[in-house]
């Protein structure tokens, strides 16, 4: 299966460069590789300040890494014509965890929906139009949602047209930083559903950074996990799936606060049995 995005070896450093460098340079990835094939379905799990954000940066060709490459369709990204750019950016689209963040607060909905279409595809005015309102619908806006302004709607809303946006272009893979995570529940699932419809339909692929264990077993086909600059865990999801790595296991026992830790199942069964 065609390799639509891949991290190869790649390091990222902040701070201690330059005149006005505050303290030491801190190495947030160290030689960390990634990637997601053709209709694949990847979380990455990390505790915060691990580096999912800052490795998701570098995949998107917003920042540029100290080392290594990025690669879109075999292709290293810093190395791109204009031309090979736009392929870049048709291929792969992302939606981030503030959506008030990630639009001009003066263009109205229709605008930053369309955005994508206008730069990547040679659909015409109306064709845009059309396709905006399809994809308005597709995330359980109004048709005269197109209107407004993001400062009119409610984050949850924004996030939608954020999510509208990315897949405008019909991209080969989207990725998503935390990006439903501030949804309530049942949004959260329509936009799952929605997603979900996608990958069936045209097979796109998804990178989902993300702190919810039921988004990697309900969605999920293969798991990695960033601890201390490096990736300690990448595997398949399984019907069920456990690490081997130790801050790996201790992350998913954070992330399932209701389940009992082993020890705890231990006492409580050692109680149960108790004469
Ligand atoms: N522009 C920057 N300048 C300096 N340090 C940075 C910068 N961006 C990130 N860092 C540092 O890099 C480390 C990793 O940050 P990053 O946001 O990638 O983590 P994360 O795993 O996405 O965390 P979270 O789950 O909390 O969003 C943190 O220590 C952070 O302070």
């Amino acid at each position: 299966m065609t390799i639509l995005l891949a991290a190869e070896a790649v390091e990222k450093r902040y701070g201690g460069q330059g005149v006005f460098a505050k303290g030491p340079s801190k190495t947030v990835l160290r030689g960390v590789s990634l990637s997601v094939r053709d209709g694949e379905s990847v979380a990455l799990l990390g505790a915060s300040g691990s580096g999912k954000s800052t490795l998701a940066r570098l995949m998107l060709g917003l920042e540029r890494p100290d080392g290594g490459t990025v690669r879109c369709l075999g292709r290293p990204i810093d190395a791109m014509d204009a031309a090979g750019r736009r392929t870049f950016r048709r291929t792969v689209q992302a939606v981030f965890q503030d959506p008030l963040g990630a639009v001009n607060p003066r263009h109205r909905i229709g605008r930053i929906i369309a955005e994508p279409l206008r730069h990547l595809t040679g659909l015409d005015a109306r064709e845009r139009a059309a396709r905006v309102a399809e994809l308005l619908r597709l995330v359980g806006l109004a048709p005269e949602d197109a209107d407004r302004l993001p400062g009119s709607m409610s984050g949850g809303q924004v996030q939608r047209v954020c999510i509208a946006r990315a897949l405008a272009p019909e991209p080969r893979l989207i990725l998503l930083d935390e990006a439903v995570s501030n949804l309530d529940l049942v949004l959260q699932l329509q936009i799952l559903d929605l997603l979900a419809g996608l990958r069936d339909r045209l097979g796109t692929a998804f990178l989902f950074i993300t702190h919810d264990v039921r988004l990697v077993r309900r969605f999920c086909d293969r798991v990695a996990v960033l601890h201390d600059g490096g990736l300690v865990e990448d595997r398949p999801v399984g019907p069920s799936f456990a690490f081997d790595h130790p801050a790996a296991r201790a992350l998913l026992d954070a992330m399932l606060p209701a389940a009992p830790s082993p020890a705890l199942r231990d006492r409580s069964a050692e109680s149960r049995t108790a004469p």
